[in-house]
């Protein structure tokens, strides 16, 4: 008998989707005189880092965003990268940029979020868009969590109603995440998980959707997964023999859906980086 495996929430696909709504968009802008210019910093030598970097610029470029690129020493002083910040938020053709992250450890990274002017936060990690996020206010969604739900509703996952258990607590997915799915339009029942958490198995095997990201390779094993739910890769470890997931190769056997790593989650975040670019130069206008 053939073996039923889960149906691939294809980010890739997805993204270019996205991105062609997007240059429509930024199109209608253009005419109304606006261009939306979306900055980076990004703060060493880090090879993941300069990867996603590079991304979110071709991206910018497809779409017909204007991109600032500010590429900084990794010894950087705090008192010289927030005067970089300075300069982004007093640039008029940066309409809203993102710090990426992680940055390395001698610097203060809340302090350095919290520099960006708020109507140019991009990346929706400012502390007035989680505030807006926690109070249901408009405002820059974070992109993993955000590309998450989109992700979920273009393949028809239910959400409302749903048992979601995320694993792993960071402020870019998880936290945000649990913000997002409880809201009242999206009205899932959310467990977050974490180091802390007694029984992982337990917490993962009643969930109708799992959202894996802890960066631990191999963490969510078929054994742990409800028959038929939907798993979301969103961990990503670079080991001797290339990337890997959070999620163990057998749970596609198991799996109604998946978002695998690569080509799930990832994508998404830079559409959502970009969506996020976009709606706030449509704001602007609309002010
Ligand atoms: N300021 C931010 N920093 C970081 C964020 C963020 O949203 N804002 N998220 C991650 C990194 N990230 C974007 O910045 C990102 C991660 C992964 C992908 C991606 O497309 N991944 C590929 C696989 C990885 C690869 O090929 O190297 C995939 O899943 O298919 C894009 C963006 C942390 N920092």
């Amino acid at each position: 008998m053939a073996r039923v495996t889960a149906t691939i929430l294809d980010g890739k696909s997805t993204r270019d989707a996205i991105f062609s709504d997007l240059r429509t968009r930024v199109a209608a802008l253009a005419e109304r005189g606006v261009t939306p210019g979306l900055g980076t910093v990004l703060v060493g030598d880090d090879p993941g880092s300069h990867a996603y970097v590079r991304g979110k610029h071709r991206a910018c470029e497809k779409v017909g965003i204007t991109s600032i690129r500010r590429d900084l020493p990794a010894d950087i002083s705090q008192a010289d990268l927030e005067a970089v910040i300075d300069e982004l938020n007093a640039d008029p053709a940066c309409t809203g940029y993102i710090v990426q992250l992680p940055l390395p450890s001698h610097l203060d990274e809340g302090a350095v979020l919290e520099r960006i002017d708020p109507a140019k936060d991009a990346d929706g990690l400012h502390p007035v868009s989680l505030g807006r996020l926690v109070l249901g206010e408009t405002g820059p969604l974070p992109c993993t969590p955000r590309g998450i739900v989109e992700l979920l509703r273009r393949f028809e996952v239910p959400i409302a109603g749903a048992n979601v258990t995320v694993v792993g607590r960071g402020v870019t997915v998880g936290r945000p995440l649990g913000l997002l799915l409880t809201r009242r339009s999206e009205n899932a029942t959310v467990t977050l998980c974490h180091t802390g958490t007694k029984d992982l198995a337990a917490e993962v095997s009643r969930a109708d959707i799992v959202v894996a990201a802890a960066g631990k390779v191999g963490l969510i094993t078929p054994e742990m997964v409800k028959p038929g739910a939907a798993v979301l890769d969103v961990g990503i470890t670079r080991t001797e023999d290339g990337l890997a997931g959070d999620v163990a190769a057998g749970v596609r056997e198991v799996a109604g859906h998946l978002a695998p790593m690569p080509g799930g989650v990832g994508p998404m975040t830079v559409a959502m980086l970009l969506t996020n670019t976009v709606e706030a130069a449509e704001r602007s206008l609309a002010a």
